[in-house]
């Protein structure tokens, strides 16, 4: 049965900006159990807007007879630090002041984020974690783990993700903040401030996270007559609608700044230098129409990481096909997991 459960570190916490928190929580569940040798963790990192309830977003890669199936596995997700669904973020109460953080949340990077899992990981005496995988932000975060701490994971599987935020995935969350900002409530102390802005901010994402061929197969136009509302119009606007009954424009401006200050080589000299660092057999896996972390970075990270092999996922989705195409990303793990893979199948030359 899934549970979940909150993890309370109650001391002071030194985030990568040299700032701190009081402590934090960490909503997690936890699906399966552990085995004797405690060697069966499958621990997964959720996307951007995702959640700690990997069979709401990931359904077909979890339970029965699926690739990571509680009988066999201890299946661990935790809600990101800054996220909403229920881990410390910018509406948890501020103890200095007894009010919620807000504005004054501060800036996380998603080696903060891992250092947070990692206190967890140790809560939960896990030595070392049997597969880590994460998609977008929570591939990021995953690849972060796998650098900072080697030894604690023994395969790795990060999808549609990348080791340095480019700047073009900078100017699109930038962009998505500069919607927030100009909703006149973003500077109230409330928990719904902002919320107009992030349905705009949620439609200029989405154009990243699609394609031109995705919308013309799900929003072509039946006929041809004058139309008030276009049906790829009143699709933008639903999905705002749909993000603002279950995010909040805080966490989501949070978030995006995470992934911008999303590099792998801070502090380690360089991003090549920190890859190499990587212990795990690793699966890289992109897919081949997302436009906001294209192939090409997935292919950067899969040359420097010594054990890393290489699949695509082929899509009309673009970005969301990580989370769309759930066939072929169980069949990819399911080779990877039975090890019939070749390694290093591709060598790529170019970034
Ligand atoms: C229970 C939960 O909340 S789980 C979701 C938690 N979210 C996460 O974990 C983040 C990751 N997930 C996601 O980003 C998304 O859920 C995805 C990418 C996996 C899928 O996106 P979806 O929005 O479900 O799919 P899609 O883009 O096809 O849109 C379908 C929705 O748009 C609506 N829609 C489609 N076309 C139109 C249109 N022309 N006008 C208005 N609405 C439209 C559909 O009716 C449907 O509505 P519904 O979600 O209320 O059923
Ligand atoms: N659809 C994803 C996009 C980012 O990976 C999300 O909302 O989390």
């Amino acid at each position: 049965m899934l549970k979940g459960r909150v993890f309370n570190y109650t001391e002071e916490f030194t985030l990568e900006s040299g700032r701190s928190l009081p402590g934090f929580q960490l909503f997690y569940t936890t699906w399966g159990t552990l085995n004797e040798d405690r060697s069966n963790v499958v621990w997964v990192c959720h996307a951007f807007t995702g959640n700690a309830f990997v069979k709401d977003w990931w359904g077909d890669l979890f339970g029965e007879g699926k690739t990571f199936d509680p009988a066999k596995h201890f299946i661990v997700c935790a809600n990101s630090l800054g996220s909403c669904y229920g881990s410390t973020g910018p509406l948890s109460l501020n103890p200095d002041t007894g009010k919620p953080y807000y504005h004054a949340f501060p800036v996380l990077t998603n080696l903060d984020v891992v250092r947070a899992f990692d206190a967890l990981r140790e809560h939960l005496e896990i030595e070392q974690i049997n597969v880590l995988i994460g998609g977008s932000i929570g591939g990021q975060q995953a690849l972060e783990w796998a650098i900072e701490h080697p030894e604690k994971i023994k395969r790795l599987v990060q999808v549609a993700g990348n080791a340095r935020q480019s700047p073009w995935a900078v100017a699109l969350n930038e962009s998505q903040r500069m919607a927030i900002e100009q909703d006149v409530t973003w500077q109230l102390a409330t928990d719904d401030a902002g919320l107009e802005g992030m349905k705009t901010a949620r439609s200029v994402a989405l154009l990243s996270y699609r394609t031109y061929n995705s919308y013309n197969q799900a929003q072509r136009e039946g006929s041809s007559d004058l139309k008030r509302i276009y049906r790829a119009a009143s699709y933008q606007r639903y999905q705002g609608e749909k993000l603002a009954k279950r995010f909040n424009a805080f966490s989501y401006w949070q978030l995006t700044k995470m992934m911008d200050s999303h590099n792998v080589g801070r502090n380690r000299g360089n991003v090549e230098a920190a890859l190499r660092q990587v212990k795990a057999e690793t699966l890289i896996i992109g897919v081949d129409t997302d436009q906001l972390f294209p192939l090409g970075e997935q292919k950067y990270v899969t040359r420097y990481i010594s054990n890393a092999t290489f699949q695509v996922i082929h899509s009309e989705a673009g970005h969301d096909g990580f989370l769309l195409e759930t066939d072929q990303l169980s069949r990819h793990l399911d080779t990877f997991l039975q090890k019939k893979q070749q390694r290093k199948t591709w060598i790529p030359t170019v970034f």
